[in-house]
């Protein structure tokens, strides 16, 4: 049997679930409800015991055998509105087993009473006691083992308290025990079944909850996955820049409204110097190691409008929506700067990191994207050529001015 189905089996003869922790788990939830369910039922069959004193005095006047009853009913009808009373207020949180049997023995005991006290009223004591029975099983929640119990003193404690004070001869007697023992039997299938058919209801809540929970967990699994491969597809392993692809997108929507909006726009293509003798010099994971480096103080050294991205081996792409070239320029020399202070490091001291910045701005609404890289990239050479470590802009990019 599988293990969830095993958590919510229900017992055959108890009516509870055969797993002590979900029976207790049930439990918990019903108790607030039990619990009212449990003082008002107790309240109501105390008044209607205490009632019958109106039939104790017509039957008997103002005898003594009246007297004892009136004083048993007191009692009685006292401890269970007590009990009824202790219940929804004090008990806690706290199933006692105890306290919820006591006003089923209470009142079993007064109904048994009656008999030596009223014996000629036999017959309407019988029927009595089978709706006693009834209400034992149906309308006072109880566990099932504690009503049985409780029903059985009842029935049996009447049948005796009959043969001794009221005379019933054994073929009454026989018939008395075949009617209470059929109330008996009717009113624990209908508890039984009742009691199955909550824990049912339960147990298909819960797996049903089980399920839902199961269904946002995975839920939110994949979504995780779906970010983790988002960044995974427009992010550079190596820098955490973005990668080409990625960046060629924001910056045609950087580029696109800039022109819309009539603003310069402008573009750095920027170079690690000599890369390739850090690379040699001091290996290709130290090399990778000064690649972050500068990848992080260039992408710390921009504005937030600002998108870089790694446009492939030591060269860096920059975006700069509304930013004329002189702006673009100042910018540029900070980067480079910041760049330089990198050898004020001690792991880089004998490196002095240097990049070459090429600049392209435009102001034009027709110029593309891909035209801007490759002017950038031009100016990019030419401060190559230039000896490196320097910024060279491209002021208009349509024209060859720079
Ligand atoms: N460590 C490391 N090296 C890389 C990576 N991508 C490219 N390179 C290396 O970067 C070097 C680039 O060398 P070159 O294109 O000759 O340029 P350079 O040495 O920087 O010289 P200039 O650009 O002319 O200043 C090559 O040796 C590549 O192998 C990378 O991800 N990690």
């Amino acid at each position: 049997m599988p293990l969830r189905e095993k958590k919510y089996q229900v017992h055959g003869l108890t009516g509870q679930f055969c797993d002590a922790s979900s029976e207790l788990m049930y439990r918990r939830t019903i108790q607030e409800s039990v619990r009212l369910e449990f003082s008002l039922a107790v309240s109501v069959a105390a008044c209607v015991f205490g009632m019958f004193v109106i039939s104790d005095y017509y039957l008997l006047g103002l005898t003594r055998s009246f007297y004892l009853l009136l004083t048993m009913r007191i009692v009685v009808v006292s401890l269970c509105l007590l009990i009824a009373f202790v219940v929804r207020r004090w008990s806690g949180n706290d199933y006692r087993v105890w306290l919820h049997a006591l006003p089923l023995w209470v009142f079993a005991t007064g109904i048994i009473l009656i008999v030596p006290l009223r014996p000629e009223s036999l017959s309407t004591q019988i029927t009595a006691v089978a709706v006693a029975t009834m209400g034992f099983y149906l309308l006072i929640p109880n566990r099932l083992t504690v009503v049985t119990a409780a029903s059985l003193y009842l029935n049996i404690g009447f049948l005796v308290s009959a043969v001794l004070f009221a005379g019933l001869t054994p073929i009454g007697m026989l018939l008395l025990a075949v009617l209470l023992g059929m109330s008996n039997v009717v009113g624990f299938f209908a508890l039984l079944r009742l009691e199955r058919l909550q824990r049912k209801q339960y147990a298909m809540l819960y797996e049903e909850r089980d399920q839902n929970r199961q269904l946002h967990n995975e839920i939110a699994h994949r979504q995780s996955l779906e970010e983790q491969l988002r960044i995974a597809a427009e992010r550079d392993a190596l820098t955490n820049l973005n990668n080409r692809g990625h960046f060629m997108k924001l910056a045609k929507g950087l580029l696109k409204r800039s022109q819309y909006e009539k603003v310069p726009f402008s573009l750095f293509m920027i170079d690690v110097d000599h890369f390739k003798s850090i690379n040699d010099t001091w290996g290709h994971s130290h090399g990778d190691w000064v690649l972050t480096k500068i990848a992080g103080v260039c992408a710390e050294s921009l504005r937030p409008s600002d998108v870089i991205g790694r446009f492939g081996g030591e060269e860096f792409v920059v975006a700069l929506p509304n930013t004329s070239p002189s702006e673009a320029q100042m910018i540029a020399e900070r980067l480079k700067m910041k760049v330089a202070e990198l050898s004020s490091m001690e792991e880089m001291s004998k490196l002095n990191p240097s990049i070459t910045i090429g600049v392209a701005a435009t102001s034009a609404d027709d110029v593309g994207l891909e035209s801007l890289i490759t002017r950038a990239d031009q100016m990019l050479y030419v401060g190559k050529r230039g000896g490196r470590n320097q910024v060279v802009v491209c002021r208009d990019a349509r024209s060859d001015s720079s």
